[in-house]
Parts: C-alpha cells; structure tokens; sequence
C-alpha cells in the first residue's frame, strides 16, 4: 500500500456562523501533487493552515507526515514546509541572509547551512542576486526564493499556496519545473491554484472545493469526464458520406455547411473503437475525426459557483446521454 503523506477525515472548520470546510475529506500520497481548488473564498488557505498547524480546526482526524495533528504537531512542523500567500521573505535584508537565517532556524551546523544555502542558490538560479537585499527582488524571484528558503529544512511535504499568483508565464513556467524537480526527488506537494491549467498541468489529483464541500474529486482527465461536453466531430468531404452518416448515427449534432456531425463520446477508448467499428461496416470515411474533451475550466464553472450542480447529477446526466 502507497503511504499517505496527508489523510483528514471529516476536516471541519469555521468562522463564527460561516462554515468554512464542512467536514472534507482528503487523502495525498506520498511523492505526488496534490491541487486544491476552489473559487476566492473557497476556504483553500484555511485547509493549508490548517493541515500545516497554523491554524487549529474544530475538528477531525488529521494526519501529516504520518503524525497526528493534534498530538504531534512538532513532529508535523519538522516534515513539512510552506510557502505561499504568507511569504517569509524579509525585503530589508539579501536573500542569501534570508536563507541562513533559515538555516539557523532549522539549527543547520555552520557550515553545512553555508553549504545547503549555496546549493539552493544555485538550484533557484539566486546567485547573481544574493548579496543585494529581496525588497529588490521581481515577483518571481521573491517566490523563488521563498520556495528555497522553504527547503533549507529539508521538508517531505509542501504546502504551495497559490505559488504562481501573480506571476507572469515565464515565472510561472520555471515554477512549475521547480515544482516538478521537487515532486522527482520524492517530495509531496499539496498545492493550492486558482488557475485551472496549473492544476492540469502538474496534479496527480485534483479536488474542487465549493461551499465548504468537494464538489468533486480526481485526476484531471477523470474530472473532465464528470461533466457533459465531450463529444467526437466527424468531418467529410463527400456529401453523400456525410447524409449516410447523419441519417444512422443517432444523437448526432449536425453541421450540414460544414459537412461535419459531432457524437456525444466520453472519448474512451472503448467509445471510439465501437464508433470506427461502425463506421467501417456502414462503409462511411470520414476525412476527419477530432476528439474534444471539456477542460477543466468546463469543470470549475460546472461545479463551482451559483448555479452550482452537484458531482452525482452531472454524472447521473452523463449516465443518461
Ligand atoms: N481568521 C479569519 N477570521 C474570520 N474569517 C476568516 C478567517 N480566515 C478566513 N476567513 C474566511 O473564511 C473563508 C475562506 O477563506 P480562505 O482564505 O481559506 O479562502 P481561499 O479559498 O484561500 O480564498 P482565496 O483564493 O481568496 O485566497 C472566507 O470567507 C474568509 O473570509
């Protein structure tokens, strides 16, 4: 069995009379990413301070590291790292004394915090701009180096809180790479992102949070078939093709200027075979055969927000196409 470097069960938490997380449930293995999203509000940062001892919930059973949360919670701290909204960066003095001050802090011997302060340096590619104080620092620069002073510790989790907000995407690119190198090097990441293509981008899984509940849970492709959308486009060149198609195909949209039909498919493997099989013995081709799958902005807006449809009834209307 995989080892969990986060598991909460019934997570709970709130402000006075807003409740913030409702009772979630999370479970993150070890040496994967994990996304957290959810609309502004959603209660993303509150599950991070939460997970990382910062703040206390009101209840649950919450391990990380494999610690539990409530009874070991320097055992927590001394397995974990964050960084994020709350950045630790200090802008009057140079972000080489940003990290060895890190390094005193983690009781780092002199000469070894010398040592792995150089090393991520190097790594954040800081070098040329350690001496000169953060305050100067661009926005990606200063995340960087927050990121690096995370690591001084030597932590086997993560907690990014929004570590790309703002930034712009070059930065963003280089901090998806780090992000990635972190995760090679077997270290877990649970990541909060308002930015869809992020969490596409680098989660093993992703949970929606909406109104204090996940609205949903998955890898982003099992997300993406939860809700209605996706569909197969076929497009011909030969009229009569094109009507033989269209008259045996049923529940087919029909684009009859463009000659094309589009057939509502989840895109599965099993879905297109029987669809080419049938194809080949109506002895139709098609000159063009295009899978489209929702993305996970189709996802969020699904799932989140006002006109909020719970997970089970997008799938019970799936079921029913
Ligand atoms: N210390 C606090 N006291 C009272 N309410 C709080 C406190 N911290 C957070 N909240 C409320 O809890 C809710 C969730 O906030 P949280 O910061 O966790 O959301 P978020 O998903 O991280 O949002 P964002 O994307 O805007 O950072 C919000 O309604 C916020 O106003």
């Amino acid at each position: 069995m995989t080892s969990l470097a986060i598991a909460a069960k019934g997570l709970r938490k709130s402000y006075g009379d807003k409740v913030v997380l409702d009772g979630i449930d999370l479970s993150v293995p070890a040496g994967t990413i994990f996304s957290l999203l959810g609309p502004n509000g959603a209660g993303k940062t509150t599950a991070v301070k939460i997970l990382s001892t910062l703040v206390a919930p009101d209840g649950g059973d919450l391990r990380v590291g494999g610690h539990d949360l409530a009874a070991e919670p320097q055992a927590v701290r001394a397995a974990i790292g964050v960084t994020g909204q709350f950045s630790a960066v200090d802008g009057l003095i140079t972000g080489e004394e940003n990290m060895l001050l890190m390094a005193d802090l983690h009781r780092l011997p002199k000469r070894e915090g010398r040592r792995t302060v150089a090393a991520l340096l190097e790594r954040f590619d800081l070098v040329e701009a350690a001496k000169k104080p953060a305050a100067g620092y661009s926005g990606g620069m200063k995340r960087r180096l927050d990121i690096a002073m995370t690591l001084v510790g030597g932590p086997r989790i993560i907690f990014l809180d929004e570590p790309t907000t703002g930034l712009d995407p070059r930065s963003r690119h280089t901090m998806w790479q780090i992000i990635r190198e972190l995760v090679s090097d077997g270290v877990t990441v649970f990541l909060t992102t308002q930015y869809l293509e992020e969490a596409d981008e680098l989660a093993d899984r992703i949970a929606v949070l909406d109104n204090g509940t996940l609205a949903a849970e998955g890898s982003a492709e099992e997300l993406k078939r939860l809700i209605p959308g996706g569909h197969v486009r076929l497009r011909f060149s030969d009229p009569a093709a094109y009507r033989s198609a269209a008259s045996a195909l049923r529940e087919t949209v029909r684009d009859d200027e463009a000659l094309a039909l589009q057939i509502p498919s989840d895109g599965s493997q099993r879905e297109l075979r029987s669809l080419l099989d049938w194809l080949d013995s109506a002895g139709v081709e098609a000159d063009e055969l295009t899978v489209h799958t929702p993305d996970l902005d189709d996802v969020f807006f699904a799932l989140t927000g006002s006109t909020t449809v719970p997970a089970q009834h997008h799938q019970t209307e799936e079921a029913a196409r």
